[in-house]
């Protein structure tokens, strides 16, 4: 039953799947923390695959970067996959002054410049924000996990590369903590098809101090996200 850009077949995804933005990241994710893992996916290489976490069955594939291509895979998934939940897992730059690199965020909203939830909400401005149960479980995977969450709203940009450094000061002052490039419009196709989502990040940048993480604390931070994603991936109702 392929759609345009998913070649897997009815059943093949797990009722969650986490996203992140790249497609050999999720191969990693599926040979690292799930059991008994397949692929299910390769179209145009945005690879997915589907297994175990414990006795829960997870899926993971990546997004691709910018809303445009998570809004593809979403929409896919939610709409022709019967998937009901997802947990994008991916990176962010912090904004504000006391986020630091490493720090895990879990957005409860995400603001951002695309126009693409006015798109799909009749030209009016449209909240995009977390599902309640699945930042709930996220929270208190973190917690229970040790970690401690910056919990907010994050800017879902358009553009990597953004022209005008004060748009960062916007941003700082509307009490922003990272930006990030898919959370807005994941939150907006999940609205859309009555589905779940949510966004669990970890700061690899500092777009104001200009902070970075060394390969060692990346690879720290990455696997506090993945035990907060899949412990909520289980707990979830
Ligand atoms: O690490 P991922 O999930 O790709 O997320 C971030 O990294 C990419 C930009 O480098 C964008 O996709 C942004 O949202
Ligand atoms: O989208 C992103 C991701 C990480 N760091 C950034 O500055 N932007």
């Amino acid at each position: 039953m392929a759609t345009p850009h998913i070649s897997a077949e009815p059943g093949d995804f797990a009722e969650t799947v986490l996203m992140p933005g790249d497609p050999l990241r999720a191969r990693v994710i599926a040979e690292n923390y799930l059991e008994d893992v397949r692929e299910v996916t390769s179209t145009r290489n945005m690879l997915g695959f589907t297994g175990r976490y414990g006795d829960t069955p997870v899926s993971v594939m990546g997004s691709g970067m910018g809303i445009p291509s998570m809004s593809i895979y979403a929409f896919e998934l939610f709409n022709e996959y019967r998937v009901e939940k997802i947990i994008r897992v991916g990176t962010c730059g912090g904004v504000r002054p006391d986020v630091e690199v490493r720090d895990i965020i879990i957005a409860m909203g995400a603001s951002t410049d695309s126009s693409v939830n006015r798109t799909r909400f009749g030209g009016c401005d449209f909240a995009a924000i977390a599902d309640y149960g699945l930042l709930e479980a996220t929270v208190g995977a973190a917690r229970s996990a040790g970690i401690a969450p910056r919990i907010g709203n994050v800017f879902s940009s358009e553009l990597f590369y953004n022209p005008t450094p004060s748009f960062f000061d916007m941003m700082k002052a509307h009490g922003i903590l990272a930006v990030e490039m898919e959370a807005a419009g994941l939150y907006g196709a999940a609205a859309e098809a009555g589905k779940r989502a949510v966004s669990v990040l970890t700061v690899s940048d500092h777009v104001v101090t200009g902070a970075s993480t060394s390969a060692e604390e990346r690879q720290n931070s990455f696997q506090d996200m993945m035990k907060v994603a899949l412990e909520a991936a289980v707990n979830a109702d």
